[in-house]
């Protein structure tokens, strides 16, 4: 179910960071068909060779992204395997993962953020049709395709990374340490993983769209984060009450009380409508 790229036809450029148990970088890709050549630019997602016993989670993940596809999901243009190296080949994304963005300080306006919200929900909504659990939806899963300029009237466009080695195989603290962003009930056990988990997931990155891609309880230890759950907290709560009261019913700790794709789509509409976002035009930049 995979196209197979020969390990010749890539090019590494340079390195662009880690995800868990991955390392990225930018490269290109050269296909050849009707007798020409063709170098395409692509993001290259190496498996750490440590972890190579993962391989088959990571091409999951992949494969997950190239069965169907959405505007709104990253494509996946196939895999190669050269010896012990395990790479993932995607299409490259412009302006990279959304935390970073965010962090780098871009004041964004009201509207921007929700329209990234209402595009994320959309391929949300789009994976529950097709029965699909992404299991890592985050900001640094954010990618972000067009920049968008408010003042232009031309929208942001984003597009969901795969979700990279599943949950399921990863160790507990790293699990724990993706608070809040896993669901409660995977923490219990991550054979849990349905499709409440990426609305709870939702929940937490909406969160972090409208703080700035400041990641919500930073620089807690293991600790306070599991206690975190074990009593039941919520996020600090936005000033505008729709948002938070959004956010609030995906982190419902009852993962069948949480909404519907449909419902967390009507209720984003209402917010764009809402007079909130005209007199929030371009929030000042609160660091
Ligand atoms: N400066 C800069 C810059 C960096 C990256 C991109 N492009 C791109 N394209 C993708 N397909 C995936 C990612 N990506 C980024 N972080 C992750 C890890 C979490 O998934 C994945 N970045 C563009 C500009």
């Amino acid at each position: 179910q995979f196209h197979m790229i020969k390990y010749k036809d890539l090019k590494w450029e340079e390195s662009l960071g880690q995800g868990s148990f991955t390392r990225i970088f930018k490269g290109s890709k050269t296909d050849v068909h009707d007798g020409e050549k063709h170098v395409t630019e692509v993001l290259l997602k190496e498996l750490d060779v440590v972890h190579k016993n993962c391989w088959e989670s990571f091409f999951e993940a992949a494969s997950l992204m190239s069965q169907i596809s959405h505007k709104h999901l990253l494509l996946v243009y196939g895999v190669s395997v050269h010896g012990v190296k395990n790479i993932m080949v995607q299409e490259f994304v412009k302006y990279g993962a959304l935390d970073l963005y965010l962090k780098r300080g871009r004041s964004v306006s009201v509207s921007w953020k929700l329209d990234v919200a209402k595009q994320l929900a959309s391929a949300l909504n789009f994976l529950e049709e097709k029965n699909i659990v992404h299991g890592n939806i985050c900001t640094k899963n954010l990618l972000l395709a067009r920049e968008g300029d408010t003042s232009q009237g031309s929208s942001p466009f984003v597009k969901l990374s795969d979700p990279g080695v599943s949950v399921t195989m990863l160790g507990k603290d790293v699990i724990l340490d993706r608070i809040p962003w896993v669901a409660p009930e995977v923490l219990e056990a991550p054979e849990n993983l349905t499709m409440e988990c990426d609305k709870w997931s939702f929940g937490a990155t909406v969160w972090e769209i409208f703080n700035n891609g400041n990641a919500p309880l930073r620089g807690w230890d293991l600790k306070r984060k599991r206690q975190f759950y074990e009593s039941f907290q919520q996020l600090p709560p936005s000033q505008w009450t729709e948002l938070a009261d959004l956010i609030s019913q995906c982190m419902e700790y009852q993962s069948a009380f949480r909404p519907s794709c449909r419902s967390i789509i009507r209720q984003l509409n209402s917010l764009i409508t809402s007079d909130y976002v005209i007199l929030h035009a371009t929030e000042p930049v609160t660091q």
